[in-house]
């Protein structure tokens, strides 16, 4: 085991061969290291021995000189000629407790691995570090093994626990996926990277500095993230008395900004429900915009405040892959809701690729569409519809999922439960005509939409977060209030049925008052 501590953080991996025309390796190494590179790999694939060692001696050296760590892919001879810190091994490479056999004691040793399985044998076998991947297609090398993705590094991680091996992501990591992977790829018992490794995006630059520190700007920016107040998880809680009347306070505070902030709401929807979700989008006070075509997801990424996507009537994804991604780059709500995933293998497939794709800030769902994301059995789907009884433990089901995920989870059903991976709060409001009109969960995901752009927050010049604001409140805000108007509209003496329920459910909505709302507001922390 090293004794000394190795800052994992941006772990540069050199390519020669990767080289701008022109640039000298070694001055590109150099502007790495100011940049803020915090370990190196000398990398060599195409190199003879001889010159090889001669490369590995020379980085050694100026890594030396910034006090950074220098690693050698593969080869333990060289690594032992140039005393290096470590060595770097693949799974057909030579085996960890050889390796660890032959350098010096506290050499840094690293494995590549690609499943739960090798992270299971490189804990048992003494490995230091791990480097999972890859987790995206790269074109630095070519891959024999399955992309591991984002949602993939979680269970990888888990294999971690209770060892003290070190882990880093590599693999198509550059300052636009950076934020994406380092929030991501945690495991549910939180274990999050120790940092991300880099080929391409550092040493394929003009200008390796300014590579280098806009990566180390996200990494910095994610690590204080995780200890501020802006994003997932409410900190600084009141105590569990106070903390429903807080909450109610702030539910008919939200309903306020959503009028008063009018956010426009970018909805991918299906045709069934796209009338009704832009009307009662306008209902709450936003503006909605159903737009599909991918040509104009940059610039409505740039005008809106949050995007919903929809899979209820599927046709193409790929405005819905191209919306994920600029709405996560410009750091905006992005609610997913996963209608009917369980009613074919299409949907089921569309649906992980765009979590692959992009983060999203809330999934919506009823019990058999989550127990399809969770890969439960406990819930089942006819068509776009959950039957049976559902979750034994909702509560426990929306936080767990919620962890894994990384995101607020909102089941819906009779009663709705909603979580962020901590808190858990139920939700009894509601009437059962919402579940004899068609689209009423649809509705549901615009409103969320809504109350997310509402609660969003300006993340800064360097954001640590996918998003930033109590997306947990806007959620609970955005179901409760349209159960509490659909209890009003259901009251009426107008409201024969569900034809005319749907037209006094919007009326309701636009009327709805913050003090009606509060008092008739029934939630509970779980
Ligand atoms: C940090 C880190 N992770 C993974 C690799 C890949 O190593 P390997 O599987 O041995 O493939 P090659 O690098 O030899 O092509 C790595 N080098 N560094
Ligand atoms: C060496 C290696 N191992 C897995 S992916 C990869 C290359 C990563 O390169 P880049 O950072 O350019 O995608």
């Amino acid at each position: 085991m090293p004794t000394r501590t190795v800052d994992y953080s941006l772990y540069l991996v050199t390519s020669r061969a990767l080289l701008p025309p022109g640039q000298d390796y070694l001055e590109s190494l150099e502007a790495s290291l100011q940049g803020g590179v915090t370990l190196v790999q000398v990398r060599e694939k195409d190199a003879g021995t001889k010159e090889f060692l001669d490369i590995a001696r020379k980085s050694k050296d100026l890594c030396a000189r910034y006090g950074v760590p220098l690693i050698v892919n593969d080869r333990v001879d060289i690594a032992l000629a140039i005393e290096a810190d470590g060595v770097h091994v693949g799974q057909e490479d030579m085996p960890i407790q050889i390796v660890r056999s032959i350098l010096p004691p506290g050499s840094i040793i690293g494995v590549s691995c690609n499943n739960v399985e090798q992270a299971r044998q490189a804990v048992e076998s003494g490995a230091d570090y791990i480097g999972i991947g890859a987790i995206y297609p790269t074109a630095t090398k070519e891959l024999t093994q399955p992309i591991v993705t984002v949602r993939g590094v979680g269970a990888i991680l888990s294999q971690l626990d209770g060892s003290n091996v070190k882990a880093v992501a590599i693999g198509g990591i550059n300052s636009t996926t950076v934020l994406r992977v380092l929030h991501g790829a945690v495991s549910t018992s939180c274990r999050a990277l120790d940092g991300v490794a880099v080929v391409s995006d550092i040493v394929a630059s003009d200008r390796p500095e300014e590579a280098a520190g806009r990566l180390m700007q996200v990494l910095r920016a994610f690590r204080e993230g995780t200890s501020s107040r802006c994003g997932l998880a409410l900190e600084n809680r009141p105590p569990t008395d106070t903390r429903k009347t807080l909450l109610i306070d702030q539910i008919a505070s939200l309903l306020e900004t959503v009028r008063s902030r009018k956010p426009l709401v970018h909805q991918i929807t299906n045709v069934v429900a796209a009338t009704q979700s832009a009307n009662v989008t306008l209902a709450w006070g936003a503006s909605p915009i159903m737009a599909t075509a991918p040509e104009e997801m940059p610039d409505l990424a740039n005008v809106c405040d949050s995007l919903l996507v929809n899979i209820g009537t599927l046709r193409q994804t790929e405005g819905m892959l191209i919306a994920g991604r600029r709405y996560n780059a410009t750091y905006k709500p992005v609610v997913f809701d996963p209608v009917g995933v369980g009613a074919s293998q299409y949907r089921k497939g569309v649906m992980n690729d765009l979590l692959n794709a992009w983060a999203p800030t809330v999934i919506k769902g009823n019990a058999g569409e989550l127990a399809v994301l969770a890969g439960s059995d406990e819930a089942k789907s006819r068509g776009v519809d959950s039957f049976g009884a559902g979750f034994k433990d909702p509560a426990s089901f929306v936080r767990s999922l919620a962890r894994k995920e990384r995101c607020v989870i909102a089941l819906t059903g009779p009663k709705d439960y909603v979580s962020d991976g901590d808190v858990v709060v139920e939700l009894s409001n509601g009437h059962p005509l919402l579940g004899e009109i068609t689209g009423s969960g649809c509705i549901g995901g615009s409103s969320i939409a809504a109350f997310c752009a509402a609660a969003s927050t300006d993340p800064g010049p360097v954001p640590g977060r996918p998003v930033c604001g109590d997306m947990l409140l806007a959620t609970v805000a955005a179901i409760t209030s349209l159960n509490v108007a659909g209890e009003l509209a259901a009251a009426r003496a107008d409201v024969a049925g569900p034809g005319s329920f749907l037209p006094a459910l919007i009326d309701e909505i636009s009327l709805l008052r913050p003090d009606v709302l509060k008092s008739r507001l029934r939630l509970d922390f779980i």
